[in-house]
């Protein structure tokens, strides 16, 4: 019998590891009790404020990540923004994609979002086996994301875009049980989005209602403007807090986020007496 010959693969495998994960990284945050903050950064604003400042700012205020992402990006500006962060920081950079577009291997991390709130296949699914070949092979760490859009009072770019009806706000109770069966489907983390530039963020109960659903890491974003809703966000059992519009429009919210987010992480002194 004849053997078939071993044919050599087209491209070579990748041997570019990612330095981080995100979700261990997360997971012993939260164990530790520690909160975190992400700045997101959309590669379409970046004409519209001073994108290099916004990055030295927040590097300044120690901010624990940054996001890039948006629902749409309508220029090629995204892999030179990840190299300018590159530049400037170590932090680590993660993509928050709108779709399977904007997978790109010079970041640190991919979140790898399953929009559980909708009914949308494509974006629960579909996108993913697009993207599936190509995630594989870049080397990316891939965060499996339960990413769920809650109503903050307007539409929003990403409700509109991904045609799904976000989470009722004053339904507690649905949030926690779409939480739970993101967990048992094994994502890693899970994401409340009010959506950018939301009138209201994601209230308190909703997120302590997931937090007590689930063990995973909880990401809370959208419409996070003022210290206060920091605050409450965090309070209520955020993990990590995302803030993009707020930052893009006033960089005197960055000392306020990360005051907020270190009065969470100073631990009570020691009784030092023995
Ligand atoms: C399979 C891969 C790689 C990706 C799947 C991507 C999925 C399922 C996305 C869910 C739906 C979606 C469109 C999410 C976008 C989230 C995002 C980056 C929001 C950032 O805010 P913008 O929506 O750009 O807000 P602005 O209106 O403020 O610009
Ligand atoms: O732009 P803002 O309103 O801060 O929202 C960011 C949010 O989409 C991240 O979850
Ligand atoms: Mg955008």
């Amino acid at each position: 019998m004849q053997s078939t010959p071993q044919r050599k693969p087209l491209l070579p495998n990748t041997t570019k590891q990612s330095r981080i994960s995100l979700s261990a990284i997360l997971t012993s945050y939260k164990e530790s009790g520690r909160k975190s903050f992400a700045v997101l950064l959309d590669p379409d604003k970046v004409g519209q404020y001073d994108f290099t400042e916004t990055v030295s700012r927040a590097v300044a205020h120690q901010a624990d990540f940054f996001f890039v992402g948006g629902s749409l990006i309508t220029d090629y500006v995204q892999r030179d923004m990840i190299a300018q962060i590159r530049q400037q920081t170590d932090t680590p950079i993660i993509i928050f994609p709108g779709n399977s577009l904007h997978i790109d291997p010079s970041a640190d991390s991919i979140l790898l979002l399953s929009l559980i709130s909708g009914r949308n296949p494509d974006l629960l699914i579909g996108q993913h086996v697009i993207a599936a070949p190509l995630l594989k092979r870049s080397g990316l760490d891939i965060v499996s994301t339960a990413y769920m859009l809650v109503d903050g009072g307007a539409q929003t770019t990403v409700s509109y875009i991904s045609n799904t009806m976000p989470l009722p706000h004053d339904k507690p109770g649905v949030a926690a049980c779409t939480a739970m069966a993101g967990e048992l489907l094994g994502m890693k983390l899970t994401y409340l989005d009010a959506g950018s530039g939301a009138r209201r963020p994601v209230p308190a109960p909703l997120i302590s209602a997931v937090r007590q659903a689930v063990d995973t890491p909880i990401v809370v974003g959208g419409g996070i403007n003022t210290g206060e809703k920091a605050y409450d966000a965090l309070q209520a059992g955020a993990d990590l807090i995302v803030v993009g519009n707020g930052i893009e429009q006033n960089l005197d919210l960055l000392p306020e986020i990360a005051g907020v987010v270190s009065s969470f992480n100073i631990k009570p002194i020691q009784n030092l007496h023995v």
